[in-house]
């Protein structure tokens, strides 16, 4: 049977690599421009078909794992554009871009990596790769590689600090000799001969002779493009007018990495009254940095470091984390206050202090400064366009309201304000839905979106289609007319409890139209997803969720396609690490959500992508019944608390729910947070992305917006143009359109074409169309059907990096229950299977095929079982069996099957939490914040008062923010007649 499962996974391998040969051999022969390979040497698509196949490459017998350096990358050592090199050498085929070179943006080569079909493939390649490698490699050096694995990170560390990467791209393609580069950076030669192996052997960076190193495909992503010699003598702007991926990786290899060595110190050997709290500024971060009750943010802005230093005396590179001082030669390590090696934070807490007046006195400030570059870097965790197709936004009524919540500077907004309104505050257009922007968050993030608009969309904000708000999302939300409410990379930041409460302060200001847009990474399980086929879940809708996966790869690959899913957990224990947060489960959003009065009723995903769209509508809050245990202590059945789980709660319990932990987690002087977009998309990059999904102004030659600038030559470089600024590597994104044609039923004429040069390198938008049209009849069986949502815009297949995509989920998603067995047949190749374009292909959500394969007819996911009556009060009994305190007697409790073992009661510990802070509180401070409050306080209701209608009785008593606080106040609002205030009335009542 193992040996089954290899040959399954060889397969899979082999088909895959059909599938992206088959696509880089069209392109080459239809794209004259095209003709290209960055190995220089022909590809052997047409005669590679089989695994097992022998490729004229590996049968030179070289040591490269791809052919050698083809004298055509000398132009990148040189820092020379090599287009006029590439387009006049006639080669019948793409080659897929070499491991050994210098990573590329701007090679047709590496643009085809973003193909949907490319992607796919490379998705089943890493996963199957990962699981083969799993199998037959002996136990105890897997775990090694897993237990040691550190070392990596730790070595990526140094190769970026020291400056290496530039190093060894100014010696060239056949690199330099480790006695050299260690003469320019300072470390001991012997020392960084063996550092370097261990990257070389792990593929990031080549050893081309002994000692001798070389820069290649993973490691030049890292290069800032710089002279080293500048970077040794001013370390500090190493990342300033770059692309952020040598600042994000740079990021990852200190703080994130010695954060994530502290989790079991947290999690399991804390004292019992910390291990399960999800305070925000007790996480492993502030264990590893010894900063108690001080944010990361906080930390960032010089926030608790009580007058010490962190990284050494002084400014300048004397706050550079490791980096060398010129001139002396010496590496600062100074650890000032840090904890690390310590063995228990709790012995000596560390008290925060206001941050440094002088942020120039901020012993943290390379590393705050490193943080806003790595969000840049970034960028591509979510293809930005994803959200035109995550909502169907052309079905909103005419002037409708947008609230971006925590929206940052604006990013989002933008892009839907070019998409859906034509510049004019009300349009006499039928057709656009002239839709209204209100962008909520803190002052100082406030201030900065305010600036950059009015810099890069002047109109937008001065016809009144867009404003900010300065606004706490977790005080009563002042947009009663709201349309849509949309969180994006907002809940991940936030344990359950602070996220229940963001998510309860919408609630409260809903209309009964409104609707809920959260977008989030969207976490699979490693095993088939059973959700919805509990009693609760059914209650909760989770069978009825449009779009809901319940895996994303068949057998034998693990139904969360594994490694090739990675980036997604990865981010979670980022989140989990550094602020308690975390990315969630669909099963987790469902009943966050639920227990703060949404209901969840679609998700989008873009294709290979974990990063999602979920659309929820606004229900009754649960409310939550009292329960007393024998012993007379007070707690509490939480609303739809099995939803989390993880260790029984102690009722004795004395942590505190802080609340003022919010603001001591955020962040004070506007620095981004995990996902934030630090960059306003351009109007022309937004079009060359998303092409058909931005709509309204884009057609209206006559409107404002096509008064901006000319598309900048970094977007879309003039003919000739000799420097280029190169995109992020990561958020490399075709200009395509979707290659599923679809039907849609919109009056509107096209968008115009994107203007391009023709002699620019990337693949035009032209050309990926035409690869994917003459894709079409096979990749697409099904007939054209007109789109569910006729409004979604054009581009279903913005199509982003390669890291942690998982698109096979469109085509596999649809068996529901455990895997199903290894099918008698599953050797057998893609090309024999009944449906072969359809197994290749990732579909959009919007696309026909998909809708077709989700049709009840085809569907292989059971039937949805018939809604049952939502019942709120049964939810109250679902606490999770480890959830239970000991002492309780309700035996109204009962247990749920099919969550996985490891989800215990945390969610209760911290549901309980914040139903105690919101209830036991009666103090409201002046700016409507709760304060801080204790485990096991007192509660106000009568427990005979459990009977559905409580809400109207308690209101008054409630502090605001509380679930029942949120039901009476909904329940009180549905009293009240709904109106619309216009714009501009809203306008007047927010500038009063
Ligand atoms: C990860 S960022 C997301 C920003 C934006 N939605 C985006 O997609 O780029 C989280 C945002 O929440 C904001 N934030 C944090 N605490 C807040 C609070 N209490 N009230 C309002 N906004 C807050 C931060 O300033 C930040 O802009």
């Amino acid at each position: 049977m193992t040996f089954a499962v290899l040959r399954a996974l060889h397969a899979l391998i082999g088909d895959a690599l059909d599938d992206v040969e088959r696509i880089y051999a069209e392109s080459g022969n239809s794209s004259p421009n095209s003709r290209t390979s960055t190995s220089g040497k022909p590809s052997t698509a047409s005669t590679a078909r089989s695994p097992t196949h022998k490729s004229s490459n590996s049968a030179q017998g070289h040591a490269y794992a791809s052919p050698p350096p083809s004298p055509l990358i000398s132009s990148y050592f040189q820092g020379q554009p090599s287009s006029q090199d590439r387009s006049t050498t006639p080669l019948s085929t793409l080659d897929f871009p070499s491991l050994d070179l210098p990573f590329d943006p701007n090679s047709p080569s590496e643009n085809l990596t973003s193909h949907p079909v490319v992607i796919s493939a490379v998705n089943k390649i890493v996963a199957a790769a990962g699981q083969m490698s799993a199998t037959v490699q002996i136990p105890f050096l897997t775990l090694c590689d897993a237990g040691m694995s550190f070392h990596l990170p730790s070595c990526l560390r140094l190769l970026e600090a020291s400056h290496t990467v530039e190093i060894l791209r100014e010696a060239g393609p056949n690199g330099l000799h480790v006695k050299l580069i260690a003469e320019k950076n300072g470390v001991d030669k012997n020392k960084l001969a063996h550092i370097l192996r261990l990257l070389a052997t792990h593929h990031i960076l080549r050893e081309v002779s002994p000692n001798v190193f070389a820069n290649n495909r993973l490691s030049s992503i890292l290069d800032t493009r710089k002279p080293s010699e500048n970077l040794m003598r001013n370390p500090e702007t190493k990342y300033s007018d770059t692309n952020g991926v040598s600042a994000f990786f740079g990021m990852c290899t200190d703080e994130l990495f010695k954060s994530a060595g502290f989790l079991t110190e947290t999690y399991f050997l804390s004292p019992q009254k910390h291990k399960n709290g999800r305070e925000p500024t007790r996480a492993p971060f502030n264990h590893a940095f010894g900063c108690e009750g001080v944010g990361f943010f906080g930390w960032l802005e010089g926030e608790g470091i009580n007058g010490k230093q962190v990284n050494g005396p002084g400014r300048g590179v004397d706050l550079i984390p490791g980096v060398v001082i010129p001139g002396n030669g010496s590496v600062n390590h100074k650890r000032g206050t840090s904890s690390i090696g310590k063995a228990d934070m709790y012995s000596g807490k560390s008290s925060p202090t206001n941050k440094p007046r002088d942020p120039l006195a901020n012993p943290n400030r390379f590393r705050l400064e490193r943080f806003g570059k790595a969000m840049t870097g970034t960028a591509s965790w979510e293809v930005p366009g994803a959200v035109l197709n995550g909502f169907d936004w052309q079905s909103l009524p005419k002037g409708s309201v947008i609230v971006d919540v925590g929206g940052g500077i604006g990013s989002t907004s933008m892009l839907l304000a070019h998409a859906y309104s034509d510049g004019r505050d009300i349009s006499p257009d039928e057709d656009v839905p002239g839709l209204k922007f209100i962008i909520q968050d803190r002052e100082v993030v406030v201030d900065m979106g305010e600036k950059a608009w009015k810099d890069k969309c002047p109109e937008l904000v001065d016809s009144g289609v867009a404003r900010f708000q300065v606004h706490d999302f977790f005080l009563p939300q002042p947009v009663k007319n709201a349309a849509v409410f949309l969180l994006r990379v907002v809940l991940h930041d936030w344990p359950d409890a602070f996220a229940q409460r963001i998510l309860l302060r919408l609630r409260e200001a809903a209309m009964p139209d409104t609707k809920l847009l959260i977008a989030d990474f969207v976490l699979p399980l490693a095993c088939a997803d059973n959700f919805g086929s509990t009693e609760d879940e059914g209650e909760m809708g989770m069978t009825e969720i449009q779009g809901a996966e319940t895996m994303l790869a068949p057998a034998p690959l693990l139904p969360n396609l594994g490694k090739a899913s990675a980036n997604g957990y990865w981010m979670d224990m980022t989140m989990q690490c550094m602020f308690n947060g975390q990315e969630r489960t669909l099963r987790e959003i469902v009943s966050l959500a639920h227990s703060a009065g949404w209901k969840v009723t679609k998700v989008t995903k873009a294709p290979g992508s974990l990063f999602g769209h979920i659309v929820a509508i606004p229900i009754e809050i649960p409310i939550q019944r009292r329960a007393r245990a024998g012993s007379g202590s007070a707690f509490f059945d939480i609303p739809n608390s099995n939803y989390m789980g993880g260790s029984a709660v102690d009722p004795h319990d004395e942590a505190l729910l802080d609340v003022r932990e919010m603001g001591r987690a955020s962040s004070r002087c506007g620095t981004p947070t995990f996902g934030s977009r630090m960059d306003l998309p351009s109007y022309e990059e937004a079009r060359a992305k998303f092409g058909g999904g931005i709509r309204g102004a884009l057609r209206r030659p006559s409107t404002s917006v096509l008064t901006r600038p000319p598309m900048k030559p970094s977007i879309l470089p003039a003919a000739g143009s000799a420097k280029k600024k190169r995109p992020s590597p990561l958020s490399v994104v075709p200009q395509s359109p979707s290659p599923v044609p679809r039907n849609i039923s919109s009056p509107r004429p096209p968008p115009p074409p994107v203007p391009h040069s023709p002699l620019k390198r990337r693949i035009s938008h032209a050309q990926l169309n035409q690869i994917y049209s003459s894709q079409q009849p096979s990749l697409s069986p099904a007939p054209h059907q007109p789109s569910q949502s006729p409004r979604i815009p054009g581009s279903s297949l913005p199509l982003s990096r390669r890291a942690s995509l998982a698109n096979l989920s469109n085509q596999t998603s649809i068996s529901k229950g455990p895997p199903p067995p290894l099918p008698a047949n599953f050797l057998l190749r893609s090309s024999d299977r009944a449906s072969p374009a359809l197994s290749q292909m990732p579909l959009s959500p919007a696309s026909p095929v998909f809708s077709r394969l989700n049709s009840p007819g085809l569907s292989l996911r059971s039937p949805t079982p018939a809604s049952p009556n939502l019942s709120h009060r049964r939810s109250y009994v679902t606490l999770s069996p480890s959830a239970i305190p000991k002492k309780r007697v309700d035996n109204s409790v009962r247990s749920i099957g099919g969550l996985p073992s490891t989800l215990g009661g945390r969610g209760n510990t911290l549901m309980r939490s914040l139903e105690l802070s919101g209830l036991a509180n009666r103090g409201v401070d002046g700016q409507g914040r709760m304060g801080p409050l204790k485990f096991g306080d007192e509660l106000s209701l009568d427990p005979a008062s459990d009977d559905g209608n409580d809400t109207e009785s308690i209101e008054e008593s409630l502090p605001g923010g509380s679930v029942l606080a949120a039901a009476a106040r909904i329940e009180s609002l549905r009293n009240t007649p709904s109106r619309k205030p216009s714009m501009s009335a809203l306008n007047r009542q927010y500038s009063s």
